[in-house]
């Protein structure tokens, strides 16, 4: 039989004492969701069972006690470092689950520059590391827009990305070793390695588990040298939309690595470029050492310019707007109160995709939600992360929000945009989530995602997480319904 709400927080009082054990109503409501509610939370109702409790970890064994706790009396948790997630990873979905903040996890344990790599706790914030280790030279070439309020812990929970990723690659590809607790009280710790050929490459089972196998406690990911004095931009306006695609392409096909190289749809150029002049947006970023710099943006040039309907413009224009790109409380303050001035709401959603369908892709579902959404504003979107077979589309779009209760937004409009970005992406044979994670929301079309391969995930869920304790309706959703799985 299930423990009752007050049960349950008698006994995480009793393994981490009254303090560390939050049950205020209001942080209870606002731990129920994330920004993929971003409607609801603004307007302030909460829709998701409301937690038993909100606790925060200071350690490994305190996440170990919790975890063993909830495994042995069936409470679902919802493990969470920054609280930025934007697909309903945080959402909790079961009643009287336990969100388990990792955030007081907040020491970097090594810089160890000989090797190149740093180890944290999962509660680091990106920024503050990236911070510290730019006042010695380094970097961990990691930058997702969301920098100011992200974690390390869920930043490899997500299999997030960054905004240099051409070159550093995403969170994958930055790994290098990790600790982490299961639900049934095993510690696991992966070893630090430049690589390993002992069998599959564990570290898989972590990168993008979402809180639904394990809780992740520490990181150890490379460092680079950092040099922005050598880093190079390039802007072109460009006429076609799939010219645009070639060119990003032909760039990644020629060898070429620039650290940022990006592709604007006009509609989403037209609302971050004051000189885009109804035309779509191509950029790049050089970054490195200067000789690889220089020829690296000497080489794009070239390409890029012999382009049909390319014009160039002047570098110090990307330079500026890469410098105010990113998200952190104070813009996520402003968006709100514009919310509920006008109604009107922007939401993103990124897919993958190779060459040979990613405008395909792109086209299909700006046409689709053109005709098919009610009250749009705006429908565009940008890729951002290129890779030698293909790239992501990072789809844009705003609405107004008419004649509905903040907790329908959801079901009218959301939840049918992302149903249509879905079906077109597997149409075409992308992938449906190139880096924000399934979540709960982009869970429900996980078995068209993984076709057969979905034995294998579900094997996973299985042998990791036997009891179903471990942030349910993440990636495997709780409640399905095959007709319209648009519907929660
Ligand atoms: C404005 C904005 C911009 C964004 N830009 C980007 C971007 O450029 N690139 C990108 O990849 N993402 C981006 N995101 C999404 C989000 O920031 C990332 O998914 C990020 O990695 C989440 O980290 P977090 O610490 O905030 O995790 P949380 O939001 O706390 O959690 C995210 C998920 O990871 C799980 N989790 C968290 N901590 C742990 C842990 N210790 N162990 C196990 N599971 C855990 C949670 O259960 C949840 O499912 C953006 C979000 C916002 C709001």
């Amino acid at each position: 039989m299930s423990l009752a709400r007050e049960e349950i927080v008698k006994g995480l009082v009793n393994i981490l004492g009254e303090d560390r054990v939050i049950t205020d109503e209001t942080v209870l409501k606002e731990s129920s969701i994330d920004r993929y509610r971003k409607f609801e939370q603004c307007h302030e109702v909460y829709t998701q069972p409301i937690p038993a409790a909100v606790v925060y970890v200071k350690n490994t064994e305190e996440v170990r006690n919790v975890l063993m706790f909830a495994n042995e009396n069936g409470v679902n948790v919802v493990p969470r470092t920054g609280h930025s997630a934007i697909e309903g990873g945080l959402e909790t979905a079961l009643e009287n689950s336990v969100v388990i903040d990792g955030s007081e996890m907040n020491q970097v344990l090594e810089v160890n520059k000989e090797s190149m790599q740093v180890t944290c706790q999962c509660g680091v914030p990106l920024q503050s590391l990236e911070d510290s280790l730019r006042e010695q030279g380094l970097t961990t070439g990691h930058s997702p827009q969301s920098k100011p309020l992200a974690q390390m812990g869920g930043l490899v929970a997500t299999r997030s990305i960054g905004q240099f990723s051409t070159l550093y690659g995403g969170i994958e590809d930055m790994l290098v070793g990790c600790e982490v607790v299961f639900p049934g009280g095993q510690v696991c710790r992966i070893k630090n390695v430049p690589r390993r050929s002992v069998g599959p490459d564990i570290r898989h089972i972590v990168l993008g588990n979402e809180g639904a196998l394990c809780f992740i406690t520490e990181v150890t990911v490379k460092i680079f040298k950092y040099q922005p004095e050598n880093n190079r931009f390039l802007g072109y306006r460009i006429k076609d939309m799939e010219k645009g695609f070639q060119a990003l392409r032909q760039v990644m096909v020629e060898g070429y690595r620039p650290s940022v190289a990006r592709l604007y749809d006009l509609q989403d150029a037209e609302m971050n470029f004051d000189w885009a002049d109804g035309e779509n947006v191509l950029l790049f970023m050089a970054e490195g050492p200067a000789s690889i710099t220089k020829a690296t943006a000497e080489g794009i040039d070239e390409i890029v310019r012999k382009i049909e309907g390319v014009t160039p413009v002047d570098a110090s224009l990307i330079e500026t707007w890469f410098n105010h790109l990113n998200w952190g409380a104070e813009q996520i303050a402003q968006e709100k109160k514009e919310i509920l001035a006008t109604d009107n709401i922007g939401i993103t959603t990124e897919i993958s995709g190779c060459w040979d369908c990613i405008y395909k892709i792109y086209a299909s579902v700006v046409e689709r939600i053109t005709n098919e959404v009610p009250d749009l504003t705006m429908i565009g979107g940008h890729s951002s992360h290129s890779y030698i077979n293909g790239t992501n589309m990072y789809f844009v779009y705003y609405y107004n929000v008419v004649d509905c209760r903040p907790e329908d937004e959801i079901n009218k409009y959301h939840n049918l945009i992302n149903r249509i970005i879905c079906e077109e992406t597997v149409r075409f044979g992308g992938s449906i989530a190139h880096h924000h994670g399934l979540g709960k929301a982009r869970a429900h079309y996980v078995w068209e995602e993984y076709g057969s391969s979905f034995y294998m995930l579900e094997t996973l869920k299985y042998a990791f997480d036997p009891n179903g304790v471990m942030n349910m309706g993440t990636l495997i959703p709780v409640k399905h319904d095959k007709e319209h799985p648009w519907n929660f």
